[in-house]
């Protein structure tokens, strides 16, 4: 028999790879040169009788500097090796009957900072998928447990029950009503236009219940008490209230999950919240594959399941094969995203690069999810006892039982008989002396549940793959202030941290297990990320200092060695410029993330890793407070227009702010000096890192000096950091007296 034609395929990014090995080898060789220089100059000053203390620290500090940079770059060789890209082609997927079923778990938490609207509407945009509606089980998840989100989403299924037959009816391709709505484009749709006129009054008739849905929401959110942290398990089936079955096939399955929530409980954040929908879900549906999202993230383009299918079905790569990526995608995002909220380099760079080796780690929406990976393997040897699977998978036999059930059971029909099971499953004692969390489901060591899982799965043999279609499979609402996106980049570094602390250090528990070293790179490189925090802090201090003093900490121009530090600093730069080209983008970007890099490394990595530390002694709890998705206009409108907004807490603007203070201090300082002295030789690169870091960052001197709104940075900041700086110049400045 002939072979199907094939459901993907999977081109290198020929280019793309021969500019990074070249750069790869060019860049590598010049850091070889450079950490030679340093080494024999440190020998150098060792064996020099006459060595200053504090020149000889500042000294062993920048090359310290060096080495995380260096070390850093060296793990960023993983995804700049082989980067590859996708293509799909669902038209050859099996008929429909054949498609395996999707469950869809969508996860919130609090609906003050996650309005119900939005949420619903990623509800409703995944009930209204391109795929057989029998075969398509949609979970809300509420940790919350709020009666607002649960009356949003009843309100959501009436709105659903004329909603999904207009997309069918007229090939809708937004199924997201608000975007659908927001765009007032009457060319979505394949069958828009032949029928105009019906169309025109059917979609206005449907706007209309879209309003009267919208308000109905907002009523009730007005209305009703907010999320608790102390409440019993609840589940209910969404449905008609006559129960009119012959209707209710034309519709997914629906349904509302609240577990059961105690003070006295830790209840895992995130990943505990799936975990229950697992477990609930496997009652129901239990689908063989989970699509997975965030309560922002609505499903734009809806045939994303039909293509992630097209790699779960092919069984050249489906045994090994644990989940389908698509990338984050936003849709607040500015043309010049300043605070680049939309994480360029993640889903534009390095996924490809990833893909092109075991695959990505998942980055907990927008996947499709194989469920057996989750379940784990060795724990399902055919030899295991009852007693032996209950210790790994808790006291239901139930869910025992569906584990090795394959076809999925008719949710409805089952639901009441499920109902007293599902409580059981959905109560906070469940899991205790279970395996869920450590073996089994998403794992609890770290906030960022979807980092360590997928490195978990990964360790285990799994594979991944990565898919960015053209037209943006998921959009999600970004950070769009500095406030925000810095707690919410804390949260995910201290995750982070928090594994890189424990005994699944990537390189130490990664190297021996997973298949690829360069895979283990990937992974490092994303784990030890937050160690930027160190030369940062350090080549913000320390040339400056000496530049003060008048102590060279580099080569003087006419050394040869110069040219090897101006080599490295273009190279690595050129290198970054090149990548924003190749993506379309005009140079700007590269700035705004110089910029952002530097902000995130002297206060989000460092206060990360201090958190870590508080909670690895016991002085802190790790906490996952869920971002903020309703945002300020005024900030907004400044993210639009371009214009940085401070207002942050002084904890994280002060240390970016005392830097630059500290900079533009010894810039001037030293610039009168190497006048004075005419020593430019000896001093041009650190004077340069002063200028560099001030030109980078003049945005923060601007708003610490010259301007009046809002989104300033307020006095008290500006005069604390201003305080901090000159503590670090006199403590300096005498060090260097003693
Ligand atoms: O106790 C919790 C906390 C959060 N969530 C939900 O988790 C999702 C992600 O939370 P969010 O506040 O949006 O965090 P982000 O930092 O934006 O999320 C990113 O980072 C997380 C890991 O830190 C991943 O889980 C997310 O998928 C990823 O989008 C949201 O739907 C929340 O409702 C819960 O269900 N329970
Ligand atoms: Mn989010």
């Amino acid at each position: 028999m002939e072979d199907p034609l094939p459901l993907h395929s999977c081109h290198v990014q020929k280019s793309c790879m021969i500019i990074n090995r070249f750069y790869i080898f060019v860049h590598g060789t010049a850091l070889l040169a450079l950490l030679y220089y340093r080494v024999s100059s440190i020998l150098e000053i060792i064996l020099a009788e006459s060595r200053e203390l504090p020149y000889f620290v500042s000294y062993l500090l920048v090359f310290a500097s060096e080495l995380v940079l260096s070390f850093l770059w060296f793990l960023s060789i993983s995804y700049r090796w082989r980067p590859v890209s996708r293509s799909v082609f669902p038209e050859r997927l099996p008929e429909d009957q054949k498609l395996p079923a999707i469950d869809v778990f969508i996860c919130t938490a609090d609906p003050e900072k996650e309005p119900s609207v939005e949420v619903m509407n990623t509800v409703i945009s995944a009930m209204a998928l391109d795929y057989p509606l029998d075969k398509l089980h949609v979970y809300l998840s509420d940790d919350g447990g709020s009666p607002v989100t649960l009356g949003a989403l009843r309100e959501a299924w009436k709105f659903a029950r004329f909603w999904l037959p207009f997309c069918t009816k007229y090939g809708i391709k937004t199924r997201c009503p608000e975007a659908y709505f927001s765009k007032d484009d009457d060319c979505d749709g394949s069958l828009s236009r032949s029928s105009s006129i019906e169309f025109i009054d059917d979609k206005k008739e449907i706007q209309k219940q879209y309003a009267v849905f919208k308000e109905r929401v907002l009523r009730i959110q007005e209305n009703t008490s907010t999320a608790s942290k102390d409440h019993p398990p609840s589940i209910e089936l969404i449905k008609d209230a006559d129960d009119d079955r012959a209707n209710q096939a034309e519709m997914p399955l629906l349904v509302y999950v609240s577990r059961e929530k105690r003070p006295s409980h830790p209840h895992r954040f995130k990943a505990g919240a799936l975990n229950v929908l697992l477990r609930v879900s496997s009652m129901l549906s239990n689908s063989p594959y989970i699509l997975i999202l965030d309560c922002d993230m609505y499903c734009n383009d809806s045939s994303s399941a039909r293509q992630a299918m097209c790699f779960h079905l092919d069984k050249t790569i489906s045994p090994k094969l644990a989940y389908v990526q698509f990338p984050q995608k936003f849709h607040n995002i500015s043309s010049e995203d300043i605070y680049d909220s939309q994480l360029r380099l993640c889903f534009s760079h390095m996924w490809y690069g990833a893909d092109g080796l075991k695959g990505p780690t998942f980055t907990g929406t927008c996947f499709y999810m194989k469920r057996m990976a989750l379940y784990g393997t060795s724990q399902l040897q055919k030899d295991a006892n009852l007693a032996q699977l209950q210790k790994v998978f808790g006291p239901s036999n139930d869910f025992i039982i569906s584990i090795y059930q394959k076809n999925h059971t008719n949710g409805r029909e089952f639901f009441s008989t499920a109902l007293k099971e599902m409580d059981l499953l959905a109560s906070c004692s469940y899991e205790k002396d279970t395996e869920w969390g450590e073996e089994i489901g998403f794992r609890y060591l770290s906030v960022v549940e979807d980092f360590f899982t997928s490195f978990m799965l990964q360790c285990k043999g799994w594979t991944s793959v990565y898919i960015n279609p053209p037209k943006p499979s998921f959009l999600g609402s970004a950070t769009t202030n500095l406030s925000d996106y810095l707690v919410q980049h804390t949260r995910w570094y201290t995750g982070l941290v928090d594994i890189v602390l424990s005994k699944y250090s990537p390189l130490i528990y990664g190297a021996p297990r997973m298949s690829s070293i360069l895979q283990c790179m990937y992974i490092s490189h994303i784990a030890y990320y937050f160690l930027n925090f160190f030369p940062l802090w350090c080549l913000a201090i320390i040339p400056q200092l000496c530049l003060l003093q008048g102590i060279p900490l580099y080569p003087e121009i006419s050394n040869p060695f110069f040219l090897v530090f101006v080599f490295v600093f273009l190279s690595s730069n050129l290198k970054d410029i090149q990548e924003v080209l190749a993506d379309g983008f005009s140079i700007r970007p590269w700035i705004y993330d110089q910029r952002m890099w530097m902000i995130r490394s002297v206060g989000c990595y460092i206060y990360s890793f201090l958190n870590a530390i508080q909670v690895k002694i016991g002085m802190r709890k790790a906490s996952f407070k869920p971002t903020n998705k309703v945002a300020d206009e005024g900030q907004f409108k400044r993210y639009l227009s371009g214009i940085y907004d401070f207002q942050a807490s002084t904890m994280f603007i002060a240390p970016i702010c005392t830097l630059v203070i500290l900079n533009v201090t010894s810039l001037l300082l030293g610039a009168v000096k190497i006048v004075v002295t005419g020593n430019y030789d000896e001093m041009f690169i650190q004077a340069f890192i002063s200028f560099f870091i001030v030109a980078l960052q003049y945005p923060v001197i601007e708003a610490m000096f010259f301007r009046k709104d809002s989104g300033r940075i307020s006095e008290s900041s500006a005069t604390l950091s201003a305080l901090l700086a000159a503590i670090i110049l006199v403590i300096g400045s005498l060090l260097f007296m003693y």
